[in-house]
C-alpha cells in the first residue's frame, strides 16, 4: 500500500439515503458514487469507504436513545437493532460496488473500535491494513459500539474516517454530502453560498441536519476535518458528482479544508 495512493471517502447517510423518509436508499446516488469509486480503483488509488448511518442508522439510534449511553435492557435491544440496520446499508453499499467489479469488502467497525465517554478510544486496524496490501477496499461505516463507561454509544463516521486517514498517513480525506459541501449559511437560505475554502476560524452559520441526526451534524464533521488537515492530510468536503475531482485535488466546486 502506497500512503501517496492512499484515499479515505466519507460517503454521507445524506447522500446514499434519504434522511427525512427511514430506511430509504438514494439509488441514483449510490450508483454514482460507485461509478467514481471504481474508476479510481482502476487507476491504482487505494480506498477505504466508509459510510454514514443517514435513515438506517440516525432513526434506529435515537428510538433507543443510544448515543446518550445506558446499559438498561432497552439499550440491548437497541444496539442489536442498530447494529442490523447499518449492515443492511453496509450491505447495500457493498453490492453496488461489487457490481462494478470492485474488491469491496465489509469491515464491520463495532468489531474494530469501542468508544469511552461517547468518545473513540481504541481501534485496531491490522485488519485493515492487510486487507489495503492486497488491493482489497474495506468498507466500514458509523456505527453504534461498546463503550467502556456508558454501556454502548455511537460512533460517526465522520470521527472513525478521520482517524483512519491520519493513522494510515493518507494522502486524502473526501467527505462527500448531500448539501454539496459547506455554506456560509445553511444550504437554501437567502444569500447562501458555497466556501470555497474553510480555516477554523471562519466565521459561518451552520444550521441543523435535515432529518434524524444523532451524532453532532456538520459541527462535528469540520471538528474532524480539522484534526485530520492539521495532521498532514488534503482534506475536502463536497458533492457526490466531484469525488474524483476531490480525490485528485483538481479545480470544481467543493470546500477545502484549510490547516
Ligand atoms: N452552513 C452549512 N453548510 C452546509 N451544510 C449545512 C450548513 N448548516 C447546516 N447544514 C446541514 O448540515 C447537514 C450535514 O449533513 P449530515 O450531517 O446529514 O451529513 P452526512 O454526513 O451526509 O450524514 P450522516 O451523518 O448520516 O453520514 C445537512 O443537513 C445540511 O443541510
Ligand atoms: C447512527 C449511526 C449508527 C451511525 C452514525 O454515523 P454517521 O452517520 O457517520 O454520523
Amino acid at each position: 500500500m502506497n500512503p501517496a495512493m492512499l484515499t479515505v471517502i466519507k460517503l454521507g447517510g445524506s447522500v446514499i439515503t434519504d434522511k427525512s423518509k427511514p430506511y430509504t436508499v438514494r439509488s441514483s446516488n449510490l450508483k454514482t458514487a460507485s461509478a467514481a469509486l471504481a474508476k479510481l480503483y482502476g487507476e491504482g488509488y487505494d480506498i477505504v469507504l466508509v459510510h454514514g448511518g443517514g435513515s438506517f442508522g440516525h432513526p434506529t439510534a435515537a428510538k433507543y436513545r443510544l448515543h446518550e449511553g445506558g446499559l438498561s435492557p432497552e439499550k440491548v435491544r437497541g444496539f442489536s437493532e442498530t447494529r442490523y440496520w447499518m449492515t443492511k446499508l453496509n450491505t447495500l453499499v457493498v453490492e453496488h460496488l461489487l457490481r462494478l467489479n470492485v474488491p469491496a469488502v465489509s469491515l464491520q467497525t463495532s468489531a474494530i473500535a469501542v468508544n469511552s465517554g461517547g468518545k473513540l478510544s481504541r481501534i485496531s486496524l491490522d485488519v485493515l491494513r492487510e486487507m489495503l496490501a492486497r488491493r482489497l477496499v474495506p468498507v466500514l461505516y458509523g456505527d453504534a459500539v461498546i463503550d467502556l463507561s456508558r454501556g454502548f454509544s455511537i460512533l460517526s463516521g465522520d470521527t472513525l474516517a478521520a482517524r483512519i486517514a491520519v493513522e494510515l498517513g493518507a494522502k486524502s480525506l473526501v467527505y462527500v454530502m448531500g448539501a454539496g459541501g459547506v455554506y456560509s449559511k445553511p444550504p437554501g437560505s437567502p444569500d447562501a453560498r458555497l466556501l470555497r475554502e474553510i480555516a477554523e476560524n471562519d466565521v459561518l452559520t451552520v444550521g441543523g441536519t435535515h432529518g434524524v441526526d444523532v451524532t453532532g451534524g456538520l459541527r462535528e464533521k469540520l471538528a474532524e476535518a480539522f484534526y485530520a488537515a492539521k495532521n498532514g492530510v488534503r482534506v475536502c468536503i463536497g458533492g457526490v458528482n466531484f469525488i474524483e475531482k476531490m480525490v485528485k485535488g483538481e479545480e470544481a466546486p467543493y470546500t477545502v479544508v484549510k490547516a
